[in-house]
């Protein structure tokens, strides 16, 4: 799914209403209807509801939904903010249409800004994507007032003030605790610093123009589910073990043997067929007892690795998991970098080398996939103020150095060589535990020995990853959740994408 900037949502919306055709006020209607069937989905209509609307299209849609829940019988009080003289047509329709049936009151300055009640349920309706300059006046006054309340709000489109996607985060902007958007998520709503402006946001379909969008051009994206499972290949019924790979894994030293183990485990529920781990010694009867599936080729060293296996046969390379930086494993890591042609994903420790060394950064082969999380990634590329300049700092790293970097967090952002950004969709905060980058490593590594493109093995293995993580969470909770739970419902997160498919 495309993520566009409020200029092309502007067109796309103007698209929409010429070639589908609709009038803009039936656009308006359908979309607030989504919103109001959302909130009366939520609250019971006992709940008392304020409305501030402003006097463009996004106030539009506010005044559209206080009519429709007056007429779910909800009590409705509605507050125009007047920060201008003039007001769209879409606004004028929607406030004649709500006169009939309630008192509409203004905002003209501080002193009729409302005293917020307990108890009561706020939609703000303020500023959409047409927002062009931070808050101010009386209306910032508003937005703090609405802040410092206790009431729970409810952003239509976008939290008022914030813009769609560039950094505004210093100035007045209403922190919701929920946003329903229209349709496409917004950039703004995928980077940790919006969080608590944005709440748990959700989509909303309202019908706008596919083919227009598909024609916009954008870096940014989010992956959905249907995205995902196109990505998702079919088993054949006559095949073996031989056509779904030879995963190599370089994993382990002494104290995180476990890395390896919940890495191997990922990469053998992923599907691969056969897979052989690199390990230090006394690693060997660790994972032989642990995971008998998974073949061994054991180092010299007792507690680290310092030799670079066989690569014949091997079609993937995953390294990092529990590794040490010692330096004869340095050396395992630069060996690697130069003779390998198969396609390698780099995780954990084998990151921080890459980091004390840029030199071997430099000669990683190209297309490969980097996993950091963002301190691995600062160390990488480098300290950002800002999500936004993180964003850019993530999109020149991989166009200079011509890989993939999963950069890990709630919306993990895969970057492509190109510079093209894909969020994810799935995941919580559970799996914010020990292990759960080793197993998202064993998850790449498996669809990459799958013959899958680098880019499709990242992305289908961070919404994998993220899914079989959700999944867990409905038996587990976030608190309880670990790695190996990850592990535990991959084979139930493939079913769950291979319905997707079949409903297409
Ligand atoms: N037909 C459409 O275009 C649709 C639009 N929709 C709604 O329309 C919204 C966009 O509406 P608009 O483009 O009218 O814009 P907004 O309602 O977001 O903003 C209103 C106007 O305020 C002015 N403004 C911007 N920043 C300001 C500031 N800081 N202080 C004072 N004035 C400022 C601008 O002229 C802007 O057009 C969307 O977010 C969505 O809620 C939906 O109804 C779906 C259909
Ligand atoms: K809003």
């Amino acid at each position: 799914m495309k993520i566009l900037n409020a200029q092309q949502i502007k067109e796309l919306d103007a698209f929409t209403i010429r070639h589908e055709p609709i009038a803009s006020i039936d656009l308006m209607e359908r979309a607030s209807g989504q919103f109001a069937d959302w909130f009366i989905q939520k609250f019971p209509n006992n709940t008392p509801v304020l409305i501030f609307c402003g006097v463009g299209n996004n106030g539009g849609d506010g005044l559209a939904v206080a009519r429709m829940l007056c007429q779910a019988q909800f009590n409705v009080e509605v507050m125009v903010v007047r920060f201008s003289e003039k007001t769209s047509e879409d606004f004028q329709v929607n406030e004649q249409r709500l006169n009939k049936l309630i008192t509409i009151q203004n905002i003209h300055s501080e002193e009729d800004i409302p005293l917020i009640e307990e108890g009561v349920v706020i939609i703000d309706a303020i500023f959409g994507s047409g927002l062009s300059r931070p808050i101010d006046g009386f209306t910032a006054q508003l937005v703090r007032q609405i802040n410092h309340s206790q009431a729970t709000v409810i952003s239509i489109d976008t939290p008022s003030g914030l813009y769609c996607s560039s950094n505004n985060s210093d100035t007045h902007i209403i922190e919701a605790d929920y946003t329903v958007s229209f349709q496409l998520p917004k950039l703004s709503f995928l980077l940790p610093q919006n969080q608590r402006f944005t709440g748990t946001w959700e989509l909303v379909e309202i019908g706008l123009d596919p083919e227009f969008i598909e024609q916009c051009e954008t870096s940014y994206h989010f992956i959905t589910s249907e995205d995902a499972s196109h990505l998702l290949k079919k088993r054949k019924k006559f095949s073996h073990k031989g056509h779904y790979g030879h995963a190599l894994l370089l994993a382990g030293s002494f104290g995180k043997m476990g890395a390896a183990l919940l890495s191997a485990k990922a990469t053998l529920r992923t599907g691969v067929g056969l897979l052989t781990c690199h390990l230090p010694l006394c690693g060997y009867s660790i994972m032989q007892t642990a995971l008998p599936e998974a073949m061994c080729s054991i180092d010299h060293h007792e507690h680290y690795i310092t030799e670079v296996p066989s690569l014949a046969k091997i079609n993937a390379i995953g390294i990092g998991p529990g590794l040490n930086q010692h330096v004869s494993t340095i050396h395992v890591l630069e060996k690697l970098i130069q003779e390998a042609k198969q396609p390698l994903v780099f995780d954990a420790d084998a990151l921080n080398i890459l980091a004390e060394h840029k030199y071997l950064l430099k000669q990683v082969p190209e297309n490969s996939i980097l996993t950091p999380h963002p301190k691995e990634f600062e160390r990488l590329a480098g300290e950002t103020i800002n999500d936004y300049d993180r964003l850019k700092l993530l999109q020149e790293f991989v166009i200079e150095c011509n890989v993939i970097v999963v950069l890990k967090g709630a919306h993990t952002a895969i970057a492509l060589p190109n510079g093209s950004i894909y969020f994810n969709s799935t995941g919580n905060p559970g799996m914010a535990t020990a292990g759960s980058g080793d197993v998202l490593t064993g998850i790449i590594l498996s669809l990459l020995a799958q013959n899958y493109t680098p880019d499709h093995a990242a992305i289908l293995g961070v919404y994998l990853h993220g899914l079989a993580g959700d999944l867990a969470r409905e038996t587990e909770g976030e608190e309880a959740l670990i790695a190996s739970d990850i592990v535990e419902y991959l084979g139930e997160a493939f079913a769950v994408l291979r319905n997707v498919q079949n409903e297409e």
